[in-house]
């Protein structure tokens, strides 16, 4: 069988799906078959006589000349994939078979394309890597943190947005359909929480679909994982504040007491809580009613916080019993005047539906370390001292009902 009685190897290689190319020794395309023009975008025509290395992707160019000088030395690598610049823009992945040919001279190599295998690979990755950090993340901002680094890999040079849906002003801060710009929604459930857009590369207007299809699993990925944690930050909070005056809880309170003990002990320094309980909130419910006990509640933590430091704890046990807790007194009597500050605030009546009432706690005070070692003796001794304001209170003559 010779050559030119049965094949004409051009027409025959047309048929081909992968591209056969042939390189010299100084890596310049000496032929490439029909299929070139499908994987690299150039025909034939324009390919011939250039330089392989100009259509190398910059990152692949050492390893890519590596591999080459290894074929040209009888060592070829039968799985070499490296990628390709495609004439509009967008990368390929290559997976190449090549051989030497000392007799003539040149390196035959056949290209497969395998950028849709890399594609999946890489969004199967990015969506794996999505619902992990949707376990692993801290927080929601740890987690978009993430999602941006996860994304930039699978849209390399793009610029990327999550823009979340504005609950309290009603709008989704998102750009669509712009040029240049791809934007889908992110859904949860029947809702939209916000979009994701991604901006930059789009006059490769070619593939802007295929973009906007990885967009779209991307974002459905994203969208459940904002939602995991969002949920997640929620109970969080449910578990640690209080629901009606949105204080921290008994349980928050004695984690932070622990945490400040400990560093009190460390350090040698002291601390208080000051334990507070309304003076006959009960006749508030009896004769306001329940709703009108919890706005009073809610009104009575805005002005407690009011008199202590940013720094300092303000919680709420449940009931009408609430807690400070100061670290870093400035002066040994600290705690005493903050007690004195607010009955001074309390003083004046806290509104409700317009009407004025006079709502004063009771405060009993516990040092660290005079009153107590530990969270439960403090707290046990500053409620016994609220137990004991509260009974000099009855028993003064200028006590009421
Ligand atoms: N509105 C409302 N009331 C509550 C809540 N939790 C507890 N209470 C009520 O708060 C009242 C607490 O009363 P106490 O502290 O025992 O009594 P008091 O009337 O304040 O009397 P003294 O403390 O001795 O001055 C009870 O009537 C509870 O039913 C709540 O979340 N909302």
């Amino acid at each position: 069988m010779s050559n030119d009685t049965l094949f004409d190897l051009t027409n025959f290689s047309d048929l081909l799906l992968d591209a056969i190319c042939v390189v010299d020794a100084e890596g310049r395309f000496l032929f490439v078959s029909a299929a070139a023009e499908r994987i690299f975008g150039y025909t034939p025509g324009e390919m011939v006589g250039q330089p392989m290395t100009a259509l190398i992707h910059p990152d692949d160019l050492d390893r890519t000349l590596q591999a080459a000088r290894d074929i040209m030395a009888g060592r070829p690598n039968p799985h070499f994939e490296n990628r390709y610049i495609h004439k509009d823009g967008r990368t390929v992945h290559i997976r190449w078979s090549a051989r030497w040919s000392e007799k003539d001279r040149f390196r035959i190599a056949v290209a497969h394309d395998i950028s849709e295998r890399k594609r999946a690979e890489s969004l199967q990755a990015a969506l794996f890597a999505i619902s992990e950090a949707a376990h692993a993340a801290e927080d929601l901002s740890a987690l978009y943190r993430r999602i941006h680094a996860i994304v930039s890999v699978l849209f390399p040079g793009r610029r990327f947005t999550v823009a979340l849906h504005d609950a309290q002003h009603g709008r989704a801060d998102a750009p669509r359909d712009e040029a240049g710009r791809l934007a889908v929604p992110l859904r949860a459930g029947e809702s939209t929480i916000g979009a994701l857009v991604l901006e930059g590369g789009g006059d490769g207007a070619p593939h802007a679909a295929e973009d906007l299809e990885l967009l779209q699993y991307v974002g459905a990925q994203i969208a459940t994982a904002i939602e995991r944690k969002q949920l997640q930050g929620r109970l969080l909070h449910m578990a640690c504040y209080d629901e009606l005056t949105g204080l921290p809880n008994r349980g928050l309170l004695n984690d932070r007491l622990k945490q400040a003990l400990a560093r009190a002990r460390r350090d040698g320094s002291r601390l208080a809580l000051l334990y507070l309980d309304l003076d006959k909130f009960k006749r508030i419910n009896d004769t306001l009613g329940h709703e009108a006990g919890d706005r009073l509640l809610q009104a009575f933590a805005v002005r407690l916080k009011t008199c202590v430091r940013e720094t300092d704890t303000v919680a709420r046990l449940g009931g009408d019993e609430f807690v400070v807790l100061i670290e870093d007194q400035a002066l040994p009597d600290y705690a005493h005047r903050v007690a004195a500050r607010i009955q001074h605030a309390f003083d004046a009546p806290l509104g409700l539906d317009g009407r004025p009432l006079l709502t004063r706690p009771s405060i009993g005070i516990a040092h660290f370390p005079e009153d107590g070692d530990d969270e439960r003796q403090l707290l046990g001794h500053a409620d016994n001292m609220m137990y004991r304001a509260k009974r000099q209170r009855d028993a003064s003559p200028l006590a009421s009902g």
